[in-house]
């Protein structure tokens, strides 16, 4: 990949990407409780590695993803980033959210350079990088565009070039592409594998990709994605279980989901997950009974 910016540790050094030790994280709410999202979570995220977080409805995947991020501070535990504290937003740090972040009233071009600028990268080669990102994303044509003019999966494609130009050492991804249809859904995380596998980017053979946590509410697309699937329990939300996922890569998703192996590992992750799922609709059922 292109590198402009000063990477971080999580690429240096042999601390894990990503850890989570005994973390939790208690919001103060309206009524003046304490309303615990995440409890005593561990979870590691080795370097280069793609993990899959699933769990049910609002038990707490997207609060994990803050702390990650320096967004939140856990109220107890540590979160560690390549070995050290998180404190604050890190500028390594790549999000891929549900809702496009994008300037409505920036073509796709000013939109993909802006977070090179924002990094200090001077204005030449932020359009230069931006350029280069667009082409590899397929939106080489669309850069004068305003993102009102763009299919929802080609918003989605320059919500990956805006993420990737920073060259990410790790990126947070928060359902990035449930509001896409099955369709587009499945081309972009074929796309999605390639720009983390490094396939056309002009990173070096032995520079690890970007380490990823990519919540999802769908088993199949987290098989299909990752190396490894965390099981999140009914809220507050901790690890059930961890289960790797070794199919082999390169991968597309429309052909792994038919594998035998695959239909195996579904099987096997969902008679763990559809217990929180249920417990939290039992929940649900008796709060309004
Ligand atoms: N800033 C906040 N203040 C108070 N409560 C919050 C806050 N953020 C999240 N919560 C609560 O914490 C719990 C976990 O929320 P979170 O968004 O992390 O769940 P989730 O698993 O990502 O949900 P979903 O799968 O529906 O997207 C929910 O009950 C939510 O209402």
């Amino acid at each position: 990949m292109n590198s402009g910016t000063p990477r971080g540790n999580p690429h240096e050094g042999t601390a894990p990407a990503i850890e989570l030790r005994g973390a939790s994280k208690a919001f103060r709410t309206p009524s003046g409780t304490l309303h615990t999202a995440v409890r005593d979570l561990d979870l590691t995220v080795e370097r280069g590695e793609f993990v899959a977080v699933v769990g049910p409805t609002g038990c707490g995947k997207s609060t994990t993803l803050t702390l990650v991020s320096g967004l939140e501070e856990p109220t107890e535990g540590e979160v560690l980033v390549g070995g050290e504290p998180v404190c604050g937003i890190r500028q390594d740090v790549g999000f891929v959210f549900q809702q496009d972040a994008v300037f409505p009233w920036r073509t796709v071009l000013s939109n993909v350079m802006a977070g090179p600028r924002f990094r200090g990268v001077p204005k030449a080669e932020a359009r230069e990088r931006a350029r280069v990102w667009l082409d590899r994303v397929g939106l080489g044509a669309f850069t004068d565009r305003y993102p009102h003019q763009l299919s929802g999966g080609q918003r989605k494609r320059v919500a990956l070039a805006q993420t990737f130009v920073n060259d990410p050492t790790i990126l947070l991804m928060d359902e990035p592409f449930s509001a896409l249809d099955v369709q587009t859904r499945a081309l972009m995380s074929d796309e999605l594998l390639e720009l983390w596998g490094g396939a056309g980017t002009d990173r070096p053979d032995d520079a690890p990709p970007a380490s990823v946590v990519f919540v999802t509410h769908d088993l199949e697309e987290a098989i299909a994605l990752a190396d490894k699937v965390v099981v999140m329990t009914a809220g507050p939300a901790t690890v059930k279980q961890v289960f790797p996922v070794p199919l082999p890569r390169p991968r597309k998703v429309e052909s792994v989901r038919l594998e035998p192996e695959f239909i195996d590992i579904y099987r096997e992750i969902w008679s763990s997950l559809g217990e929180e799922v249920r417990i939290t609709r039992e929940r649900g059922a008796s709060r309004v009974a």
